[in-house]
């Protein structure tokens, strides 16, 4: 039998059950109408928000040379066409103080994530991980204080959605260290400007993506160890800029400029870190980071550089080595490239690499 109303109905207000399409459009625009910026700037901490723990602090020091100029604004083409960027390179070439740099050149906020193998979709977007904690008073009954407790699961932003929602730049170190499925969120983030945001009680939930979103990514090239293979289909949505080390004068002046040591020194560190790294294997060259940690320690000796000079470089090449006779190897290779400094380093006014070997001064030449 069919039901026959035996009246007009009349249709107050909206209906209960929603399409899922008006359930889509209607979280959009709603997380949108609601959004209050947290901070306007990396600068601006004051706020004392939770996101704060994800803005990226200004930069102590940054070597701003020509030919990292020319590197930055052709990166800059294509983050403010809106193109994630994707800056490849060996360890310690400088991708992610480079990314830093760019980024806070745009100037809104920058949030930043570290990809590493145990990292989920949840550290990237959040979730609904604090639970609040509510007590309840009952007024109604006289003399009587009843209270009850309210446990509710509270959601907290992570960077990838505070920096959807509220246009700011995404750094994300390493990306390829994380699992390729904890990255697949950022393929509707980079191709369709929306992030997908866990379903709660069967309700859907997405953001669409602000328009002053960008996103710069960082990773090793693939024989690193621990780098994970990303999907093409992540790649294909983002520029590739390949980097390598910086030039030698570069480098001199980023290893001055954090330690506070002369040009000179700096040459000779630089010299030498540059002679070890074409000698060694890939995943193995010191990078610039090698540099600064021996300048960081001739600073401290205050003049009595000679007598450790050797060692300090064995020192800090020394954590990527893997056993006592590979250790040898490199030992013997540090020796090698400080004589060869050395017999380099034949001018009037040089001064040795080494103590037990005094040369004839030179201004040094470069690697
Ligand atoms: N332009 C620069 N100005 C000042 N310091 C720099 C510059 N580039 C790199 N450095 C310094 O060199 C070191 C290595 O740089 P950075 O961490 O950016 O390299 P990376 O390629 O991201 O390394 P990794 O692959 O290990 O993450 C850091 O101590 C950084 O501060």
């Amino acid at each position: 039998m069919v039901y026959k109303a035996t009246h007009q109905r009349i249709i107050r207000g909206k209906p209960i059950h929603k399409t899922l399409e008006e359930t889509k459009q209607e979280s959009v625009t709603g997380d949108l109408k609601n959004i209050k910026e947290p901070f306007q700037s990396s600068a601006n901490l004051k706020n004392n928000c939770k996101e704060q723990k994800y803005l990226v602090p200004e930069m102590e020091c940054f070597i701003n040379s020509s030919e990292i100029q020319e590197l930055s604004e052709r990166i800059k083409i294509w983050v403010k066409a809106g193109y994630p960027v994707h800056l490849i390179g060996p360890t310690g070439c400088g991708k992610t103080s480079l990314a830093v740099h760019i980024a806070k050149e745009l100037g809104r906020p920058v949030v930043w994530i570290n990809g590493d193998e145990s990292l989920t979709t949840k550290d990237l977007i959040g979730g609904y991980a604090q639970i609040k904690q509510e007590s309840i008073r009952d007024n109604y009954i006289h003399n009587v204080l009843k209270s009850s407790d309210v446990i509710k699961p509270e959601w907290t932003d992570n960077p990838l959605a505070i920096a959807c929602k509220y246009g700011y730049t995404l750094i994300y170190n390493e990306f390829s260290r994380a699992k390729p499925f904890a990255n697949n969120v950022l393929l509707s983030v980079f191709e369709e400007g929306i992030l997908e945001l866990p379903s709660r009680f069967g309700e859907e939930k997405y953001i669409k993506v602000h328009p002053d979103f960008r996103a710069i990514l960082t990773s090793n090239s693939v024989e690193y160890a621990g780098v994970h293979v990303p999907q093409d289909a992540l790649l294909d949505r983002m520029v590739g800029i390949y980097m390598d080390y910086y030039s030698f004068e570069t480098e001199v002046q980023i290893v001055k400029g954090h330690t506070g040591i002369s040009e000179k020194e700096s040459e000779k560190i630089v010299s030498a870190i540059r002679k070890i790294r074409d000698q060694t294997n890939e995943a193995q060259k010191p990078g610039i980071r090698s540099g600064i940690m021996v300048g960081k320690a001739v600073k401290n000796l205050n003049g009595n550089v000679k007598d450790y000079f050797e060692q300090l470089f064995v020192d800090v090449i020394a954590t990527k080595t893997s056993s006592n006779a590979e250790l040898l190897k490199k030992k013997k290779l540090v020796i090698d490239v400080i004589s060869e400094l050395n017999s380099e380093n034949t001018g009037s006014n040089a001064e040795p690499y080494r103590k037990e070997k005094p040369v004839n001064k030179a201004v040094l030449k470069t690697a």
